[in-house]
């Protein structure tokens, strides 16, 4: 695969980000590592985040993760938009692992803040968005004469961008010093300065700010994706809905919610999720990598400087490779004998979480979070189309919004408890 023979095996000059005049030198964007350029400060920043994001240490956060699933079934029994559910979980998950913080809904001051900065820097990152990333000389053009527009949205943007990354790193200060500080990334983080100098220090907060910052924004809005397009599988085709609740009951019984312990003996759950991440990727078109020298490549001349774009889209949608890839599979995940197979091991197979040195570094985190929602949902809840009022059943259409991360369009969905003891199960929640 070509994503595979350049990203991957040429990583070492294939890790480059494109340098994008509004997001790189208006709004200070490369603050979120993602948009960094290859070197040693986006190694120094990626370490840090890695230690914290892993796949062994996010098995410290399943007990969280857990909760928060717990309280998103709870939800949505009384929720009118269950979208919105899902958007609070992703990121109660996120916040509250980084930062210590409690979420209970949408409202959250932090939550409205980060979300319009990153959707306004997400356009910013869109290429063609702004003329002056064309035309380079247009920086120098000053703000109030025509064409310098864009100056006035930039100090707006980076004014926010500022906040989202301070703000929770303050609130995780002041909590320290009151010794009130729930366990988190950022008190260890800070926590682990103190024998630091002082210009190090002040570096170092930086850096903690950058990867604490980075970890709503890369994860809150995907997670929520990936979750919108299992709500919409489980719509769409109820007899893959009813084969996992066949398989939840008889591995976990109706007596207890499912916890990660169940994780590996829930094969066809497993596989809907590798479904959901394969059938409707959240980030089709990924991240564009920069490369950084000119290369040859089956023929072909790849200048220094190009972009290369990783199509999740194309690649997971290959007839070859999924056959009949439009439809909603999960068996194609699991061997002749229900094992989950062991191509599903290898997050690159996946292509939805990039490619090579860049591969998404909150991989493991964002599957348990969609995991552990899932297995929640599928345990307790029925998912059905809903039916308007003339007694006609109200079909999704299925179509998805365009952008960096794409989202299945408004649809209805009714979460039904299974049973009376699903219902009992939940409202003795409330009261926990
Ligand atoms: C379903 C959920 C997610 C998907 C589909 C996803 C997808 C991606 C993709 C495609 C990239 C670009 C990779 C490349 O350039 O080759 C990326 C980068 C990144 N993701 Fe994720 N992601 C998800 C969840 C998360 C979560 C939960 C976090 C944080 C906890 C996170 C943090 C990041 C970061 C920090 C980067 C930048 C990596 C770098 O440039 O070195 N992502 N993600």
């Amino acid at each position: 695969m070509a994503a595979v023979d350049l990203l991957e095996k040429r990583s070492s000059f294939y890790s480059d980000r494109q340098h994008l005049v509004v997001v790189h030198d208006f709004v200070g964007g490369d603050r979120a590592f993602a948009f960094l350029g290859y070197g040693d400060d986006w190694r120094e920043h990626r370490r840090i985040f890695h230690q914290h994001y892993h796949g062994q240490v996010v098995e410290n956060y399943h007990p969280r993760m857990a909760k928060e699933a717990r309280k998103l079934t709870i939800r949505l029994l009384t929720t009118h938009d269950f979208m919105q559910s899902l958007r609070v979980f992703a990121g109660a998950i996120i916040l509250g692992i980084t930062f210590g913080m409690e979420i209970q809904d949408h409202n959250n001051l932090y939550v409205l803040l980060a979300e319009k900065a990153i959707n306004r820097l997400l356009v910013a990152a869109t290429p063609g968005s702004y003329m002056v990333d064309s035309i380079p000389l247009m920086r120098y053009i000053p703000s109030w004469a025509p064409g310098g527009q864009f100056k006035h949205e930039a100090a707006d943007l980076n004014e926010h961008l500022t906040l989202m990354f301070e703000q929770p790193i303050e609130f995780v200060k002041k909590a320290l010093l009151q010794g009130i500080a729930e366990p988190c990334v950022a008190a260890t983080l800070l926590g682990n300065m103190d024998d630091k100098e002082d210009l190090e220090k002040s570096k170092r907060e930086r850096v903690i700010q950058n990867v604490t910052g980075v970890a709503y924004l890369g994860g809150a809005d995907s997670t929520a994706s990936a979750l919108g397009t299992f709500i919409l599988a489980m719509v769409m085709n109820p007899a893959v809905q009813s084969t996992a609740q066949e398989q939840i009951d008889r591995v976990v019984g109706s007596a207890c919610l499912p916890d990660f312990t169940y994780r590996d003996s829930l094969p066809y759950v497993a596989a809907i999720m590798y479904e959901v991440l394969r059938w409707r990727p959240v980030a089709p078109l990924g991240i564009a990598h920069r490369v950084m020298v000119d290369d040859e490549y089956n023929g072909y001349h790849i200048p220094a400087g190009a972009a290369v774009v990783s199509n999740a889209w194309a690649i997971l949608h290959d007839p070859a490779r999924f056959p009949s890839p439009d439809t909603f599979d999960p068996t194609r995940w699991l061997t002749p004998d229900g094992q989950l197979s062991k191509t599903t091991l290898d997050a690159t197979n996946m292509a939805v979480f990039g490619f090579g040195r860049r591969i998404c570094p909150g991989n493991d985190f964002a599957m348990a979070s969609i995991w552990i929602a899932m297995v929640h949902i599928l345990a307790i809840y029925n998912i059905e189309k809903p039916v308007d009022d003339a007694g006609k059943v109200v079909e999704p259409s299925g179509e998805y919004t365009s952008g960096f991360v794409v989202h299945p369009v408004p649809f209805g969905a009714v979460f039904k408890p299974r049973s009376e003891a699903g219902r009992s199960l939940i409202e003795s929640l409330i009261d926990d």
